[in-house]
């Protein structure tokens, strides 16, 4: 049973200051690499959301030893040639990140596997990663040919690949990269606009030579990788909540600490400061891979702006809170070059403007992105959620300026991220 949740919070005023919970991109790769590495890796700041959660327990299933109490994690690996094969379906729940990295990982190991999912992952696109895979010799079969869940990969021997990526995606990029760590030859990956750099800074981290110049990332296959310490910094995605929440409610003052900084994931803070925010940045000065820092936000008198080009992929999954920002904006605000949004948890460009549309915004539809007219007073309604932890958590922060209640159809979703969001909006509500 899903959880119905409502929500009247209008006149609320947002004081204090609240830790964002880990990195999700970030604490996935650390059970990966944690997992492909020889020896004992530890990590602090990982994120116990449901999608991480859907990682560990697919290489638990491979034999590999993971003791997770909190955000602390223990991985105890043989590496990656001690890999059992599962003796069941390693089941990724909503989560892309996994299923699309965990191919790339596989398809070079000697284990088969079958990766299957909920309704959300059966519906996203695997092509993406199988071709350029399969380009390496990988044997992977799926339903439709590869493109949806259940896929099954029979790890072989890979050849290395000159690949450019025909989307600007993480995930996949991630996913060849990690086939080229097990294939013949020097993988190398073009990227036309930059994405998250996450797999590059920890492979480098766990002792692997990777070069990335210019957009243009490569390794030598054959290398193994070698245990470390990942301290996860908050997630900015997490965040971003918080930073709009902040911006849009009167009398507001929050402190969020320790948020990921790396600049292939702030588009966010470089929109809020487009559109006039008042935001402080506060950067810590510590040795870690990834940086992070405190963030102040207050309420703030804010303008529309142009969001597009190589800005989206550094805020994807901040569109559907931007656009509620928007809506509070003065004058036009104008999202393009965001097809990709069509294939996330659901469809968020239609999502994100349908639920909108039924809080009174001005907001319209286009082929790439939407445009949203504001200031708009916006109204109470029941809003579907659509089973994405994103516009869970973005329904819920419009409760705090509708006129009237907001009823989410299932709340249950936004641990798929954050699973202690209610608790950190309540506290800074006291
Ligand atoms: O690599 C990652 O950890 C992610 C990459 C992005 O997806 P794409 O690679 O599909 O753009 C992002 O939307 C997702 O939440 C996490
Ligand atoms: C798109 C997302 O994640 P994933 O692709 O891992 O399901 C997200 O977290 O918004």
């Amino acid at each position: 049973m899903t959880m119905q949740k409502i929500v009247q919070l209008q006149g609320q005023s947002l004081k204090g200051t609240i830790t964002v919970p880990g990195d999700k991109s970030i604490s996935h790769r650390s059970i990966m690499f944690g997992s492909m590495a020889k020896g004992k890796t530890t990590v602090t700041g990982f994120l116990p959301g449901e999608d991480c959660l859907r990682t560990i327990e697919a290489f638990k299933q491979m034999g590999v030893k993971i003791e997770q109490q909190g955000t602390d994690v223990t991985i105890e690996s043989e590496g990656m040639d001690a890999f059992q094969e599962p003796l069941d379906i390693l089941y990724m729940g909503n989560s892309g990140t996994t299923t699309r990295l965990l191919l790339g990982l596989l398809a070079g190991s000697h284990v088969h596997a079958v990766l299957s999912g909920d309704e959300s992952i059966a519906k996203r696109p695997m092509k993406r990663v199988i071709n350029p895979l399969r380009e390496m010799g990988a044997h992977i079969t799926g339903r439709e040919d590869g493109q949806f869940t259940p896929i099954a990969v029979k790890g072989t021997t890979l050849q290395a690949i000159d690949y450019t990526l025909p989307v600007a995606s993480a995930q996949v990029k991630s996913a060849v990269l990690l086939a080229g760590l097990n294939a013949e030859g020097t993988t190398i990956v073009r990227e036309k606009e930059a994405t998250r750099d996450h797999t590059e800074l920890m492979l480098r981290q766990f002792g692997v030579n990777i070069d990335t110049t210019d957009g243009v990332i490569s390794l030598a296959g054959g290398q193994k990788l070698t245990a470390s310490h990942v301290a996860v910094p908050g997630d900015i995605s997490s965040a971003a909540f918080f930073l709009v929440a902040g911006a849009i409610t009167k009398g507001s003052e929050i402190t969020l600490e320790n948020v990921g900084l790396n600049k292939t994931r702030t588009g966010i803070i470089e929109v809020l400061e487009a559109m006039g925010a008042n935001l402080e940045i506060q950067p810590y000065d510590h040795e870690h891979a990834e940086p992070a820092g405190r963030v102040i936000i207050r309420t703030s008198e804010l303008k529309g702006t142009t969001i597009g080009g190589n800005l989206i992929p550094r805020l994807i999954d901040e569109i559907p809170i931007i656009a509620l920002l928007a809506t509070q904006a003065e004058g036009t605000t104008i999202i393009r070059d965001a097809e990709e949004l069509k294939v996330k948890e659901t469809n968020r460009l239609d999502a994100v403007v349908a639920e909108l549309s039924k809080l009174g915004a001005n907001i319209t539809a286009t082929e790439d992105g939407m445009i949203i007219e504001g200031p708009t007073q916006l109204h109470g309604a029941a809003l579907k959620t659509y089973g994405d932890h994103r516009m869970g958590m973005m329904n819920a922060i419009a409760s705090l300026i509708t006129e009237g209640a907001v009823t989410l159809d299932d709340a249950d979703c936004i641990a798929v991220s954050y699973p202690t969001f209610f608790e950190d909006l309540d506290s800074l509500m006291k």
